[in-house]
């Protein structure tokens, strides 16, 4: 196959000049502030609900022509070649070519960037040193470490990565071969994985085996990662008699997230059910002396490996979380690493057009504004792919919708991630993308080699499937500019595990730039927090309902409840709502009966219990 680096020449250095001439020259730049200024939102050139203290200063003009329907964009042909030749970034050793000649940002942007470009590359240079990188959490950020050992600020952590990854490798290789077995298995070896997490414990993993598993695995995996009952009955059930052969991987850096905690609980109580003991068939990824990594101690289970403090959930798929389980599916994780290592060393230069994550950082700015006032829809026209857009989305929004900037002004950042992938998209919503709401941009993630050689044929005279779907990437990119509409594209070779290492490593790197562009921690998530403790308010308050409820029907004759005197007895008149919700969902569940009325007419029930639990009334 001719590869990226066979049929391209290298990129023109002359990327420059053309954007100097690039019509649109008169644009006046977001970044046009004082320094003290450097936190303030950029130019809006949308209505948006913006605190009132940090709307765009009058003094500053809008963008000339952007929106709406952005009619600077360059129409000729030959000058857009031009720049499409110009701005080109390869890698050639990857096999991977950034094109941002579709969005439309100027020499002047790129002028008015450089300082805080520059700002952000020392920014990264300290955080890859070690600096506390994650001030909120008091946390160093290492996940470059994991893909370069050498880079670890001492050697004790050096040495970590390095045995981890080498257990993870000895440990991987044994369950394939057999040599570490499941005690009931009929046949003597797992074949299964059921991984059990969530968020960042479940996305990457999740993402890298559609992308990657081969298609018979030496082990198969599936995945738990919520607290929905059906869903977790439905694995179980899929994996019927072969739970026996199934390793179970729970994965929680925290080693306390309830939903993998109920994951796991659903799970022993299905080994128990089944006969199994699970400890011979559990495995924990978690951080050392967690609540996950002490009951994996104190219950013997098969395995444990740790999960590091310095690396965030959401960065994690270089660590045990994603390798481990990728190597039990025989994927090449050496590659994968290799490739997200040369992509990290890509990104260190400080020459902008030369640094891929840079200038994807730099798109997103300009197409967003630098306020997330675009989309980010994320086009594979892969079905391997599919799950990239899904992992970039917790990437990317958690990591940059933040209220506050780190001199504490409330901001409202974000950049929104969706997509799924083309040409299935085309058949649905790029209609929209089209001619519809102009509130995205895209990334088409293009792959050259369609399927593995030897394998391919011709449909029609001279056009195979593969054309096919070349073709619809290009006619909806073309289509997409032609109405205004801005897109990236990445392209790849072939999707491998170098590939992959290499993405997952482009954008986690792009994140940590525009992070710093716009001044935000892109390393905590305090906004996960607030609905994990509503969470548990409403249980705790269900606990208090249903001792009322206990209390009244313990009565005789039973002494069915109004919706209002449940909430007066739990002394919560200001949750009735939430206490209806409640009993709704108990009522369905057949854990509350409804003795007069419907869930339907909310003041017409009453409600009472089955039983009547004697031992916690007294209790
Ligand atoms: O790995 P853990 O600790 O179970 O967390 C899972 C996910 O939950 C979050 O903390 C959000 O609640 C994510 O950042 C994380 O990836």
């Amino acid at each position: 196959m001719a590869s990226i680096s066979g049929i391209c020449s290298s990129p023109s250095s002359a990327f420059a000049k053309s954007l100097i001439k690039h019509p649109d020259h008169h644009r006046v730049s977001p970044t046009l502030r004082s320094k003290h200024h450097s936190h303030v939102r950029p130019v809006q050139s949308v209505a948006r609900d913006v605190p009132k203290d940090l709307s765009r200063p009058p003094s500053v003009p809008p963008l000339p022509g952007k929106r709406p329907g952005a009619e600077s964009v360059e129409k000729d042909p030959i000058a857009l070649w031009r720049r499409y030749v110009d701005s080109l970034y390869q890698h050639k050793e990857l096999g991977l070519l950034l094109d941002v000649s579709r969005i439309g940002f100027t020499q002047e942007f790129l002028e008015r960037m450089e300082p805080r470009m520059q700002r952000a590359f020392e920014a990264m240079g300290e955080l890859e040193r070690g600096a506390i990188a994650n001030p909120d959490e008091k946390r160093m950020v290492g996940h470059y470490w994991l893909r370069n050992s050498e880079l670890a600020p001492n050697p004790h952590l050096k040495s970590q990565i390095e045995r981890t990854l080498d257990s993870i490798l000895k440990f991987a290789g044994e369950v394939i071969d057999g040599k570490i077995k499941p005690p009931s298995s009929p046949d003597g070896r797992f074949k299964h994985v059921l991984s059990v997490g969530i968020g960042g414990s479940a996305l990457g993993p999740q993402f890298v085996s559609e992308a990657l598993a081969p298609d018979n695995p030496p082990l198969k995996i599936r995945f738990i990662d919520n607290t929905d009952p059906a869903g977790i009955d439905h694995q179980i059930a899929q994996l019927g008699p072969e739970l026996a052969s199934t390793l179970v991987v729970v994965i929680s850096k925290s080693g306390g997230t309830p939903e993998t905690r109920n994951g796991l609980l659903e799970v022993q109580k299905a080994f128990r059910e089944a006969g199994l003991d699970f400890s011979k068939q559990g495995v924990a990824i978690t951080q050392e002396n967690s609540l996950l990594d002490n009951t994996a101690r104190i219950e013997g289970w098969l395995a444990r490996f740790p999960m590091f403090d310095w690396v965030g959930g959401r960065t994690s798929e270089m660590s045990a979380v994603g390798l481990l389980p990728a190597a039990l599916q025989d994927i090449d994780i050496k590659e994968m690493l290799a490739g997200a290592a040369l992509m990290d060393e890509a990104n260190r230069t400080t020459v902008v057009k030369n640094n891929p994550a840079a200038l994807l950082a730099l798109c997103w700015y300009w197409a967003s504004d630098g306020v997330g006032s675009k989309d980010m829809v994320v086009l594979p026209y892969k079905d391997s792919l599919l799950l990239f857009s899904r992992y970039l989305q917790q990437l990317v929004m958690e990591s940059l919708g933040k209220e506050f900037d780190l001199d504490g002004n409330r901001v409202n950042q974000g950049l929104s991630v969706y997509g799924n992938k083309g040409s299935t998209d085309q058949h649905a919503y790029i209609q929209q993308l089209r001619e519809g709401v102009h509130n995205f941009f895209a990334t088409f993630i293009e792959v050259l080699r369609d399927r593995p050689p030897g394998h391919d044929w011709e449909l029609e005279p001279g056009v195979t499937c593969g054309d096919y779907l070349f073709g619809m990437l290009q006619g909806t990119r073309s289509a997409l500019y032609a109405n205004n509409r801005e897109s990236i594209t990445v392209t790849v070779e072939e999707v491998t595990p170098r590939s992959v290492g290499a993405l997952v490593a482009l954008y986690e790197r792009a994140v940590g730039i525009y992070a710093s562009l716009v001044n935000i921690n892109a390393y905590h998530q305090p906004g996960v927090e607030a609905g994990k403790k509503a969470a548990g308010e409403v249980l705790a308050l269900q606990k208090r309902v249903l001792s009322v409820l206990n209390e009244a029907s313990c009565k005789d004759p039973v002494e069915p409840l109004t919706l209002d005197e449940i909430a007066d007895r739990c002394h919560a008149p200001e949750q009735i709502e939430m206490i209806y919700k409640i009993i709704a969902h108990m009522a369905a569940n057949d854990r509350a009966l409804i003795a007069e009325g419907s869930c339907g007419t909310p003041q017409s029930i009453k409600v009472f219990l089955g039983e009547c639990n004697v031992d916690e009334l007294y209790a």
